[in-house]
């Protein structure tokens, strides 16, 4: 029998299903992630990793079990825990036609939230924006550059919770590295961070835990040894075996 270890978790799935159609995406899905942690969900095409994402912004109604944030069930809260993630999809949906700076303004002031122009300069310092970018429309920006934003964007928010969707996919590897260092100064920094990837290498870089999932599955979970990260080959190894089993 598999033993669930309370850990004082701030994300937590146990025995998460989300039953849309016939086979079910998730079956009994227990992983947790605690507050300073980033903890990377790697699956292939179709493993449900969007699927969990969306169920924890309460997208999808768990069929049985438990997603909750913070010790909340999602869909008995859905307010309160969509205010503390910030949600990175795939591409960052922000407004092309309205610079860095106003977009910022723009989302701060539909939730509610002040902030004065030092704070907002002060956030993109933060996540190193070039300063002659903060006041371009934002339809010149590169990938790396619009996550930037988005992720300013949360800081501003004070968001303690990242959820991240494919975060370097279709970044080149300086922006990758860039991008990795920010988030690990961001779980330093006390953020708790769940993202999903297919990317072994990229998971491994960045993540202090590594859950493989398969078939909605977690079919094994990878802790990075202290003061070092988790060994790509062998992660790797137990990727390319599940996907072939
Ligand atoms: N709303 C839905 N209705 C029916 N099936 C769905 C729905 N959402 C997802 N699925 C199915 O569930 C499975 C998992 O999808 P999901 O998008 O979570 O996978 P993923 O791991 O994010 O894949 P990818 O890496 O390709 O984006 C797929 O087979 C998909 O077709």
């Amino acid at each position: 029998m598999i033993k669930i270890q309370k850990i004082n978790s701030v994300i937590e799935a146990s025995s998460l299903c989300v039953d849309i159609n016939t086979p079910p995406i998730l079956k009994t899905l227990n992983f947790q992630v605690k507050k300073g942690e980033v903890y990377a969900l790697l699956g292939g095409n179709g493993a449900g990793k969007s699927t969990t994402l969306k169920t924890f912004l309460g997208f999808n109604i768990p069929t049985s079990g438990n997603a909750k944030i913070d010790d909340q069930e999602v869909t008995e809260a859905l307010d309160t825990t969509r205010e503390k993630c910030a949600y990175l999809p795939e591409s960052a949906t922000l407004y092309p036609h309205l610079t860095a700076r106003e977009n910022i303004e723009y989302f701060l002031s539909l939730a509610n939230i002040r902030k004065s122009q030092d704070d907002i300069n002060q956030a993109f310092q933060k996540v190193a924006l070039q300063q002659d970018a903060w006041d371009r429309h934002m339809q010149t920006y590169s990938k790396g550059m619009r996550q930037k934003t988005a992720i300013a964007l949360a800081l501003l928010r004070e968001a303690p919770i990242f959820l991240l969707d494919e975060p370097t996919s279709g970044l080149d590897p300086v922006a990758i590295d860039e991008f990795n260092h920010l988030v690990r100064e961001l779980a330093l920094s006390g953020a708790t961070i769940l993202m999903v990837t297919h990317d072994v290498y990229g998971a491994c870089q960045v993540a202090d835990r590594i859950g493989l999932l398969r078939n909605g599955e977690l079919v094994g979970e990878f802790d990075a040894p202290e003061n070092g990260r988790i060994d790509t080959e062998e992660v790797h190894r137990a990727f390319a075996q599940k996907e072939s089993a």
